[in-house]
């Protein structure tokens, strides 16, 4: 599997976020944090500010919604252009019927589990997902260091994967740098958020490039 590079925009200079995005234009998607002060304890933006986003990104967007009830709001993210929409599996009601909707709508439909959440949460949803988002961070902020504990979830997802003969992505989301994406790349992750790494650097389309370089180094 090809891997894939999500800049993450939390990292980003809000006042302007247009210049921004055409900073990581060769990035393969940009992933867009929508907090709500409830599920996380930190607020970013919500639907008015995405859909303009979704109009003026030069690559496909990628919604992680940290938001209580999905199942109410994260429609609206499909419909507002996103290619991707990822949910809490801790906080949706009904994670298959959302699945099902977001995939109606057009959009890739995802779902992520917090780091105490244990795989089992997800691995009865895998035929009903296009991609699994394990946090290896404890969502809500950037600039985290990355929990390596989070490494046997990747692997036992990517076995669960192979085993039903779906070709599940499994993304991976906080403190991913060149010091981290390789074992995540080794465990069986493909889709690689970063944010203070890829925003923090002088050079973003760099490196964008190393860390797509080395996650490629790691994939088998
Ligand atoms: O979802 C989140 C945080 O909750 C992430 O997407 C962070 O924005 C990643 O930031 P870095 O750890 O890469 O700085
Ligand atoms: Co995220």
């Amino acid at each position: 599997m090809k891997p894939l590079i999500a800049p993450s925009i939390l990292a980003a200079d809000f006042m302007n976020l247009e210049s921004e995005l055409g900073r990581i234009a060769s990035a393969d998607y940009v992933h867009v944090d929508v907090m709500d002060y409830h599920f996380v304890p930190n607020l970013t933006l919500g639907i008015p500010v995405f859909e303009q986003l979704t109009k003026v990104s030069p690559v496909p967007v990628d919604a992680h919604l940290m938001i209580e009830d999905p199942d109410r709001w994260a429609p609206a993210y499909a419909e507002a252009g996103a290619a991707s929409v990822t949910f809490h599996v801790e906080a949706a009601k009904d994670p298959v019927r959302l699945a099902r909707e977001l995939r109606r709508l057009g959009a890739r439909a995802s779902v992520a589990l917090k780091p105490g959440t244990p795989v089992e949460a997800h691995l009865g949803l895998l035929r009903e997902v296009d991609m699994v988002l394990i946090m290896t961070v404890e969502p809500g902020f950037g600039g985290q260091s990355f929990m390596a504990d989070m490494l046997p979830k990747i692997r036992r997802t990517r076995q669960a994967a192979r085993e039903a003969d779906l070709d599940i992505w499994i993304q991976v989301d906080g403190g991913i740098s060149r010091a981290t994406i390789d074992r995540t790349a080794d465990a069986g992750a493909n889709v690689f958020v970063a944010g203070s790494a890829v925003y923090g650097a002088d050079d973003a389309a760099a490196e964008i490039s190393t860390l797509r370089d080395l996650a490629a180094a790691h994939t088998h």
